[in-house]
């Protein structure tokens, strides 16, 4: 039986490592696969991950239509075990149902990877659809931690060092680096400082050393 698995998590928990893995370990088996994404930060039709591998992907733009794509090779002799669908946070609602009925009618195993929340706490739709139909959801066992210690289970937008709710759903960018300041960049939080908008940096401008984890240090 083929499944629909989605494998979740905040942003920097190591969602595209695995993808890479799965595609690895299937491809090593004989298993013919394919690769998708949406707006990676390394860009057009790349899965990158930031422990340095790279795929190359198919893009999935918002027109993209999955049971097309994939009956299309079939029908040109092509053959498909399984698909590795990255970000998939950004896919449209139509495409994860697309992706359900590659599983149920053509038993392709179906991976999908991406996070559940945007910066104000609030579902992707493409996330929403894959809860409402997955066979199974996991959360990745790697942890990304808040400034605090806790296990980070949101994803915070920072802009110009700032921490904002109001905004575009999509706009692409990095995890915050106090060496390199961009514009917009995210940073993952546990609830509770997500709800008082308390930053690392924040933290360390506003409370004493005595007070933060790890002497204040990062
Ligand atoms: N220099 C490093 N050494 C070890 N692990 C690293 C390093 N840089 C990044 N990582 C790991 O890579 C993870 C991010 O992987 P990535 O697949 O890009 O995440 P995601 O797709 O979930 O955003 C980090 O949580 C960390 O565990
Ligand atoms: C929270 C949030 C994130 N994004 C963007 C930022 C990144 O480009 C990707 C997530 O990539 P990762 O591999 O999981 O680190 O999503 C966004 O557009 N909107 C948001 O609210």
């Amino acid at each position: 039986m083929a499944d629909l698995l989605y494998f979740t998590g905040t942003m920097d928990c190591g969602k595209s490592t695995l993808a890479l893995q799965m595609d690895h370990n299937h491809k090593t088996r004989g298993r013919l696969g394919k690769i998708f994404t949406s707006n990676d930060r390394a860009g057009e039709s790349t899965l990158s991950s930031r422990l340095g591998l790279e795929a190359a992907a198919i893009e999935v733009r918002p027109d993209f239509d999955f049971w097309q794509y994939v009956v299309d090779e079939l029908t040109h002799g092509g053959r498909i075990d399984y698909v590795v669908c990255d970000e998939a946070q950004f896919y449209q609602r139509e495409q994860v149902e697309q992706l359900a009925r590659l599983v149920d009618e053509l038993q392709i195993d179906v991976f999908c990877f991406g996070i559940l929340t945007d910066f104000r706490a609030m579902l992707f739709p493409g996330s929403a659809r894959l809860v409402e139909l997955a066979d199974r959801t996991e959360l990745l066992q790697v942890e990304a931690l808040c400034w605090c210690g806790e296990r980070a289970t949101h994803n915070a937008r920072t802009v110009a060092g700032e921490m904002v709710t109001e905004g575009e759903q999509l706009v692409l960018g990095d995890m915050e680096d106090p060496e390199n300041v961009v514009e917009t960049a995210y940073e993952v939080l546990c609830r509770r400082h997500h709800r008082r908008k308390l930053t690392a940096a924040r933290a360390r401008a506003t409370l004493s050393p005595e007070v933060l984890p790890f002497g204040g240090a990062g």
